[in-house]
This record gives C-alpha cells, structure tokens and sequence, in this order.
C-alpha cells in the first residue's frame, strides 16, 4: 500500500497502545485477525469461530465450537424487565438508540459484577444483541411480541429469522455470517477506541460497549452504511449515479461509503461483500443498485482516487436480504461486539488509563472580572 503522510488532528498516525488482535493496512490483503487473513477467514469459517478467536485468541476446536454455540443459543431470551423497557422506545427511535439503550439496561439486570465474568457477559451480549433489536423492531413496527428464543445455528440466521418470520436461506445466511466476519474487529477505530477508553478506568463491559455504540452511530464511522444507501436508492441507472456523484462532488459533498482514515487505496473488505451483493442482485431479480454502486466506485476511483471502504456494498448486500434500511447500522454492532469486548479484555490485561494531554489555545491567565464589570 502506498504511504501518505498521516499528521495532526484526529490523533491521526500516532500510536495509541499496543494490541495483539488485528493489523489494519499491514501485512496479506490488509487485514488479519490475531494473524489471519480476512479474506480466508471469510472463505472458510463462521462468525461464531471468529468471535471465539477474536475473545480467546486461538480459533475454537470442534468441541469448543459446538458448546460455544450451544451457549450462544441458549442464551438469545430476553428477560420481561428488557421487553418492558423496549415496548416503550416509540417506533421512530433510530435503532442504535436502540441498541445503546438496550445494552446499558442489560447492564442493570445482568451486571457485570467483576472481572472474572466478562467471558459470560461477552457471550451474553453476542446472543442478546440480535433478539434486543428485532424485539423493538417487531413489536413497534408489526406490534408483535415475538419470540426471541430461535433454533437457529448462528448469529446471521438467527436475526435473518426474527426479522422475516421464516429461517432463511442458505444464500442469505452465508451472506450474513460473512458481514459478520468482515464487521467483527479493526484495530484502533474510533468505536474500539472508546470502549478502550472506558475500559481503561476499570469500568464494567456494559459501559464500555454501551459507549461503543454511541461512537458506532455516526455516519463517519458506522453509520456510513445507512447513508450509502440513502445515496445508491435515488439513483435511477448507472448514468444518473455517474451524474449525481459528479454534482456532488462539484459541490464538495462527503460521499458516504467511501475512503478510509487507514487504507489508502482500496478496503480488503470491500471486494469481498462486493462479490456478494452481485450475487444477491442475480437471486433478487434486479441489479440496478448494485450497478449504480459499481458505477460509484468507478467514478470516485477515476474522480479523487477514493475507493469504497466496508459500508458501501454492504448497503445493497443488506437491501437485497430484505433488511429495513435503519437497522444496518445495528448489525455491525451485533458484530463488532465482539471485538469491541476482545480489545476491553486486552485493555484490562495491561492497563493504564488511557489520558493523553493537549495543546492549550485558549486565553492568557487572567483575572476574573466581577459581575458588574462584565
Ligand atoms: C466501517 C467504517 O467506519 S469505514 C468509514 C465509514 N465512513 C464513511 O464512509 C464516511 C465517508 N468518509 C469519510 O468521511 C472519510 O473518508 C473518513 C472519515 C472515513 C476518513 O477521514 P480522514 O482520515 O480524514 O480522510 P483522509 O485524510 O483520507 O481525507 C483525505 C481527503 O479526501 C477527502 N475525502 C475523504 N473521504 C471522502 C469522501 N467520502 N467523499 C469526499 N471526499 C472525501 C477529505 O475531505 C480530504 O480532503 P481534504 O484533504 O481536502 O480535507
Ligand atoms: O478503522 C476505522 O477507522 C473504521 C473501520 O473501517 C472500522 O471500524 O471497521
């Protein structure tokens, strides 16, 4: 990858600690897991495999696998204090409000007492996190009380399943448990940091990820995929896309679902659930916008050199599987739970709190002038 000079704001280039977890824009396609390749992970193992390697460090044997998925499963019920709470959050709440909300009151009822439980509370949150949004979902949107408790065998299928009544198909459930995997952990970005941040003061895990989802929320960050599709759906056909985007970015508009704070000439993520969603369009009858978001990365590539990063074929990926625009947002969260909470076990392992210093701009002391002279 080519080299930019990386200064300034935004802590930009600075190293901020050290973690064993992932390489972003380093070694292979650009991005491993504790030393593996995105794009073999994404070939040959399930998310469930790699939230087990992202919180234990080693990928699960057969055994460890299928007790983990056991747990998983048995632990997707929602207790009646939560549902309570989420039959009253009104149906045009944004869906991570949702989810932010929901997490901080399972650390309520469910708290992490100490330490030596973030294990089960990790668990907890990774089989709680899909039931907790479709439950709100469905009960403010269909007013259903649904069941949350589904024999599905993976996170993917499950949420595919409470969302549409029905056990999805293979197609789709590949297609989820591959965003999943692609979702699950990078690095230091801004979510991750912030719950490193919280962690570093010796706070519970429910904090660190309740305040996770609030820096996920954010267009610059995940909420790019939500704002990628509000971009492609009002483009008509590849030629109005091309038109659309050059008006932009005459204006100097931010196109969202592309560039990248780390990567400098292409997302590894990107071509992998690229392939999919062009594989979801041929099933869904209709390609016109996974054309048009061809056409967008051809454009920004050919007009500023920026490429499209993970969110941007994720949006019509997600709109082919029938998923309502405002939770994709929330998936990403039902995954990077995972390494949100692996990096909060790090942080604890070696632990400082993280308190960096700054740059002073404001006045010269001076004296406080009374009320009056004011
Ligand atoms: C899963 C994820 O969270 S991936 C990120 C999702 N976010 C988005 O897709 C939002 C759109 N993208 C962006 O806002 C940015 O590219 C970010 C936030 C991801 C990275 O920001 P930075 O690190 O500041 O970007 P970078 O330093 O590469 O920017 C270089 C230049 O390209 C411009 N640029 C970067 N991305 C875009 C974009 N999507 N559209 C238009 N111009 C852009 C910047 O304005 C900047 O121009 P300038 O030097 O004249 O100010
Ligand atoms: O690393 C970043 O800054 C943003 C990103 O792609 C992610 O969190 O997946």
């Amino acid at each position: 990858m080519v080299d930019k000079k990386l200064t300034g704001a935004g802590l930009r280039g600075q190293v901020a600690g050290e973690t064993a977890l992932c390489t972003v824009g380093k070694s292979g396609s650009g991005l491993t897991y504790y030393g593996y390749d995105i794009k073999e992970l994404a070939d040959k193992v399930s998310f469930e495999e790699v939230a087990y390697l992202l919180s234990r460090g080693e990928l699960p044997n057969a055994t460890q696998l299928a007790e983990f998925k056991a747990r998983l499963k048995q632990q997707r019920g929602l207790p009646q204090a939560l549902k309570d709470v989420l039959e009253r959050i009104p149906a045009d709440a944004h869906p991570m409000d949702v989810m932010r909300t929901g997490c901080s009151f399972l650390g309520n009822i469910e708290p992490e007492q100490d330490f030596s439980e973030a294990d089960a509370k990790i668990e907890r949150m990774l089989a709680a996190f899909p039931s907790i949004l479709l439950y709100w979902y469905r009960f403010s949107h269909d007013g259903k009380r649904i069941e949350t408790a589904t024999d599905d065998d993976s996170i993917g299928a499950h949420f595919l399943h409470l969302l549409h009544d029905k056990a999805p198909s293979k197609l789709h459930t590949d297609v989820m448990n591959t965003s999943l995997i692609l979702y699950a952990e990078h690095e230091f970005n801004a979510s991750t940091f912030t719950a490193r941040v919280c962690a570093s003061t010796l706070s519970d895990i429910f904090s660190c990820v309740t305040g996770a989802i609030g820096s996920l929320r954010g267009p610059l960050h995940g909420g790019a995929n939500e704002a990628a599709m509000e971009l492609i759906e009002n483009m008509q056909n590849a030629d109005d896309a091309e038109q659309q985007l050059m008006g932009m970015l005459e204006r100097k508009e931010k196109i969202m679902g592309f560039g990248h704070a780390i990567y400098r000439e292409f997302d590894p993520r990107n071509d992998i659930i690229k392939e999919w969603s062009e594989k979801l369009s041929q099933e869904f009858g209709d390609s016109r916008l996974y054309d048009v978001s061809v056409r967008c990365e051809e454009v920004m590539w050919r007009e500023k050199k920026l490429f499209p990063n993970a969110d941007f074929f994720h949006a019509s990926a997600y709109h082919y599987m029938g998923i309502p625009t405002k939770l994709f947002t929330p998936i990403f969260v039902m995954s990077r739970v995972s390494g949100w909470t692996a990096h909060v076990k790090e942080q604890r392992a070696n632990n400082r709190i993280i308190r960096p210093s700054a740059d002073y701009t404001g006045p010269a002391p001076r004296p406080v002038p009374a009320l009056a002279d004011r």
